[in-house]
């Protein structure tokens, strides 16, 4: 039986300059030294918005809630042989710095600056969406 599609939530972090938060991959994870929005896969029987808090929780140490996360976008691809759907919230309020704990670099940007970023296939769509949102 085909498997289900792999669920993955994504943030962009958007601070008071409109400048956007990106991270690098680091060595030894799929994708490494691509620059991604911090998030990650839904465990089974999460809510998405759960996963979300959970991720930047543990990614970057900051603390936010479901109301703060604003469905943006999404976008669809294949990681190996499996579906993916990633699904976009925009988040601007959030409590504590951010300070990656995972990532091997990090940047806040402007948005235009996010198209000149090595990033995974399905995150272009993204950045395209993000672009006309901000
Ligand atoms: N976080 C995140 N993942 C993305 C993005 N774009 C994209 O294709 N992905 C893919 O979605 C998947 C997310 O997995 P992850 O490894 O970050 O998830 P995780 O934090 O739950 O990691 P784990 O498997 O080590 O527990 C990866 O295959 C990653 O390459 C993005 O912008 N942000």
């Amino acid at each position: 039986m085909a498997k289900q599609p792999l669920v993955v939530v994504a943030a962009a972090l958007v601070d008071s300059n409109t400048r956007i938060f990106v991270q690098q991959r680091p060595p030894g994870k799929a994708m490494a030294g691509l620059w991604e929005f911090p998030g990650g896969k839904v465990e089974p029987g999460e809510q998405p918005e759960a996963a979300l808090v959970r991720e930047l929780r543990e990614e970057l140490a900051i603390e936010t809630e479901t109301a703060c996360l604003a469905p943006a976008t999404f976008a669809t691809g294949m990681i190996e042989d499996r579906q993916l759907l990633l699904l976009l919230y925009v988040c601007r309020k959030w409590k504590g710095q951010v300070v990656p704990t995972e990532a091997s670099d990090s940047r806040w940007l402007h948005k235009q600056q996010l198209f000149a970023l090595d990033m995974p296939p399905a995150d272009q769509p993204l950045v395209a969406m993000l672009d006309a949102l901000l």
